[in-house]
């Protein structure tokens, strides 16, 4: 299954509309369309792998072109290849002599890095079927059964994996205050929210003091004491300004404040992180990180309460295994970025593996979740009480329709036509 080679690997600009109705929106990002650069790879033998990466309408031709710069690198080969030297592929990638001068790991290239590596992530998982006796396989008991033996690990395995399959793995939502709802849509998603069991909610803010007060109070009434609330500036503010307007906005008591300044500069969060402190509030960020390095960076200046991994922004899971395996020996948990288009697709594989894997633990820990775009999936997420529940189909739930990808190909699918018409352009 390992052996065939790459042959071909097709890459779309596809965008969704979101804007038209501020889905999306918040303190910078006033009019997103959530779109994607989405890639197909596929083996002389058939085997075929959905990868992509996320964007917010213009800009996603730039990544498509990036994506085919890439591509001579991937295509030719087997997948054996890449994933028996998997490290060594994705160095092969990422540090290419010429391509690397614009990045290198950043940025628009790093952007279609994610894409590749997922269509490739995709492409293995559906080649490998999934087996926890496999992976205890791997392991040599000798001279421990005393302490563990292979039936114990088993059972142990499948414990936390049944838990999951039960209960699922927490997630919170967006989808009822971007800073584009009026007062009386966000009031109503809330209350829908609430009955539908949600118990955590995250507010955009940042554009006006005034009106994140009154909308914080909303949420915070609606809500109860007892349940969360998290609040997001999308790098609004200055650092002193980030602490004086959050300050004020700590009597709604929120969890966090997610990317209160510019995602680059780690002094500043942690300047914001050590001020807040007392007042309970942490500091969220990693959504526009742009790799493992800074991740190490915000852990070791403790600039970061919370680390937000993004299954499209940093070079896939390859990337993600290294800052959640970080994030694990600094003790700071990890609640991943998702949302945009098909974010939470992605994301849910990488933070079961952190549970169950990893830290073993859900303190502190939920996954973002938002409720746009997900028909156009094949395996769409599934969420029960406020939790994702795991995924069952092999892959990295990345394939898309096609009828949902010609029609909102960039301009010239159905969709764009006719808004391009409409607007007379
Ligand atoms: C433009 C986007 O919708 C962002 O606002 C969104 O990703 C956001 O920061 C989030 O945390 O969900
Ligand atoms: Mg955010």
């Amino acid at each position: 299954m390992l052996k065939g080679k790459i042959a071909k690997l097709a890459v779309s600009d596809v965008r969704f509309p979101t804007s038209l109705e501020q889905h999306g929106s918040d303190a910078m990002h006033a009019n997103p369309d959530y779109s994607a650069a989405y890639v197909v790879i596929e083996t002389d033998d058939g085997l075929k792998g959905y990868g992509i990466t996320f964007t917010v309408g213009r800009g996603t031709e730039i990544v498509v072109c990036a994506v085919e710069a890439l591509s001579t690198l991937v295509i030719g080969k087997t997948l054996e290849d890449i994933v028996s030297n998997f490290s060594g592929f994705y160095r092969c990638l990422t540090s290419d002599s010429q391509m690397r001068w614009i990045g290198p790991e950043k940025g628009v290239i790093q952007l279609a890095s994610a894409a590749i590596l997922n269509a490739i992530w995709d492409m293995w998982a559906r080649a490998e079927g999934k087996d926890p006796k496999q992976l205890i396989r791997c392991i040599d008991f000798r001279y421990i059964t005393d302490a563990l033996t292979e039936q114990e690990a088993l059972s142990e395995l499948i414990s936390i994996e049944e838990e999951m399959l039960k209960e699922g793995y927490p997630a919170y939502t967006t989808s009822c205050a971007w800073l584009g709802y009026s007062d009386q849509q966000l009031t109503q998603l809330c209350s829908t929210a609430l009955t539908e069991g949600w118990t955590k909610f995250k507010v955009k803010v940042g554009a006006d003091l005034q009106d994140d007060i009154r909308r914080c109070s909303l949420i915070r009434k609606m809500i109860g004491p007892e349940n969360s609330l998290m609040i997001d500036a999308n790098q609004r503010w200055d650092v002193a300004e980030a602490i004086s307007y959050v300050t004020k906005l700590a009597e709604f008591r929120p969890l966090w404040i997610e990317e209160p300044t510019c995602p680059d500069d780690i002094l500043g969060h942690a300047a914001i992180s050590k001020a807040l402190a007392p007042l309970g509030i942490g500091v969220a960020t990693g959504e526009q990180c742009h790799n493992r390095v800074m991740f190490k960076q915000f852990l070791q200046a403790s600039a970061l309460q919370f680390v937000q991994i993004d299954s499209c922004r940093v070079g896939s899971v390859n990337e993600n295994l290294a800052i959640m395996l970080m994030a694990a020996k600094f003790r700071v948990p990890v609640c991943p970025h998702a949302g945009g288009v098909g974010l939470c697709e992605l994301v849910q594989h990488l933070i079961l593996f952190d549970y169950i894997s990893v830290s073993a633990s859900l303190e502190n820990r939920m996954c973002e979740y938002v409720d746009h775009l997900h028909e156009h999936f094949k395996s769409p997420t599934v969420i029960r009480n406020a939790h994702y529940m795991p995924p069952k189909d092999p892959g990295f739930s990345s394939e898309m329709f096609d009828e949902s990808v010609q029609k909102h190909q960039f301009p010239h699918g159905e969709v764009w036509r006719s808004i391009l018409e409409k607007n007379g352009s």
